[in-house]
Formats: C-alpha cells, structure tokens, sequence
C-alpha cells in the first residue's frame, strides 16, 4: 500500500491510496466551505472598484448554489470614472460620487445571467443601503447576507432594514471560520503549479523545425510517480 502525498499551493493535501492496483483518491480538506466562497468572491469584485473609500463587491447565488449574477460599485456604463467625481463631500453635491455611483446591488442585479433573480440570495460586503433594499425585494432576492453594517447608524440603512423586514427578506452577518483566504500568486507559481508540466516552449519566429511539446499526461504521471516514490521511501516501504 502506498500513501502519497501532494502539497498544493494552499498547503492542503490529495491523499492516494493504491490498494490492489486500484486507485481511490480522497477529498482534501480545507476547502473553500460555500459562504466562505460566495462571500470571497465579494470580496474580489469589490476589488475592481476605484471608489477610493469604500469597495462594495456583491454576489447573486441561486437555490443550487450557481452564481447568477457578480456586481461592485463603480460609475454607470459609458461614463467616465476619471471625469466624474470619487469625493464624498463637496460644496455642491453634484461634485460628489453619491450622484453617479451604481452601487454594487444594483450591478449584480443587472449583471444577472439567469432569466431572474427571483428566491436567490445576495452576498454583500457592506449592508445594503435602502436604494439597494428596493431592488433587491423588487427582484425577488430572498436573503441578504453581509460582512459588515459600518452604515448602520445611517437613515439609509435604518430604512433599508425597515424595508427588508417588511418584505421578509432575511438578513444575516457573516460569521467568518477562518481569518483569510490568500491568493498569493507567488506561491501558485512556485509550488502549487509545479505538479503541472512545464509551458511548451515558445513558438521559434524563425521557421524551421520546432522542438516537440512537453507530453502533459507523460509529465503528470513523472511527477505523481516521483512522489510515490519519494513517499515510499518515507515510509519505509
Ligand atoms: O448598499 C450599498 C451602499 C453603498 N455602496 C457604494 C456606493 C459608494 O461607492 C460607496 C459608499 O461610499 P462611502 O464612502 O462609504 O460613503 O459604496 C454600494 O455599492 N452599496
């Protein structure tokens, strides 16, 4: 029997069993849990907003967990975000971004890539304002759940909860289970991509023979019986 052991990026291990030539292969833990997922992926659209001050991502997931739809605050289609304004306070309120943002709410909703958006839920980085909570009960969204309520003193977001009680929409805090989910694109280039076979080389400008491409499978099967092999070593056998 060999117990072999894959380290990827994310430092989380593919266990492989070779029991009689047969090969079954384990889940690995520390997977993404669902709201752990949904929520990051907030996250990250929030990170595609050039509001200076506060990035919204938001997040439209339907009954069978399929993202319908992926929104984050920035001005409207067409209007350039270096000509209007990213102040919050100005003399004149037409300088200041409340008039022009779309928020992220109203983006994901737009953005939807199913016929509706009717018994869904919304993951948002900050409680909806009230302009928000109108288009989410119009569309049908069913559940709100955020990250954070920094507004919550704000009129808007007292009415956006008034709003959303009255409608039934259930609102509920993200309780994070872990303190970060990493991207780290350096340790992806360096460990986790390294079970993958090298890039085929690039294409000579020069016409002539080209070198052969690197056999993907050949290379996958080098690396996992290298491992094994490594690993038997380990362990004894
Ligand atoms: O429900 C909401 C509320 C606000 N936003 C966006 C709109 C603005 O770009 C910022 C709020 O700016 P502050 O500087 O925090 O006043 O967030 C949203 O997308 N959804």
């Amino acid at each position: 029997m060999y117990i072999s052991r894959f380290v990827t990026g994310y430092h989380d291990s593919y266990v492989f069993r070779i029991l009689n030539d047969s090969a079954v292969s384990m889940k690995r833990s520390g997977y993404l849990e669902w709201q752990e997922y949904f929520m990051a992926i907030c996250f990250l659209s929030a990170m595609r907003s050039k509001d200076p001050a506060t990035q919204v991502g938001a997040c439209i997931v339907n009954d069978d967990r399929k993202i319908v739809g992926i929104g984050y605050n920035g001005m409207p289609l067409g209007c350039s975000d270096d000509r209007l304004p990213w102040s919050k306070t100005a003399s004149d309120t037409l300088d200041t971004k409340y008039m022009y943002v779309c928020h992220a709410e109203m983006n994901a909703i737009m953005n939807k890539n199913s016929a509706d958006v009717k018994g869904c839920t919304i993951y948002v980085a900050l409680f909806p304002c009230n302009e928000c909570a109108k288009l989410i009960i119009q569309s049908g969204i069913r559940k709100v759940v955020y990250a954070s309520d920094k507004h919550a003193s704000k009129k808007s977001t007292i009415a956006s909860k008034r709003l959303l009680e009255m409608a039934g929409v259930e609102c509920c805090q993200y309780e994070p289970k872990r303190r970060q989910v990493v991207i780290d694109f350096d340790v992806i280039d360096r460990s986790g991509l390294s079970q993958l076979p090298d890039s085929p080389p690039r294409q000579s400008p020069v016409p002539g023979p080209q070198p052969e491409p690197a056999d993907c499978a050949d290379s996958v099967r080098r690396n996992l019986s290298a491992l094994m092999v490594e690993q038997a070593g380990d362990q004894g056998l």
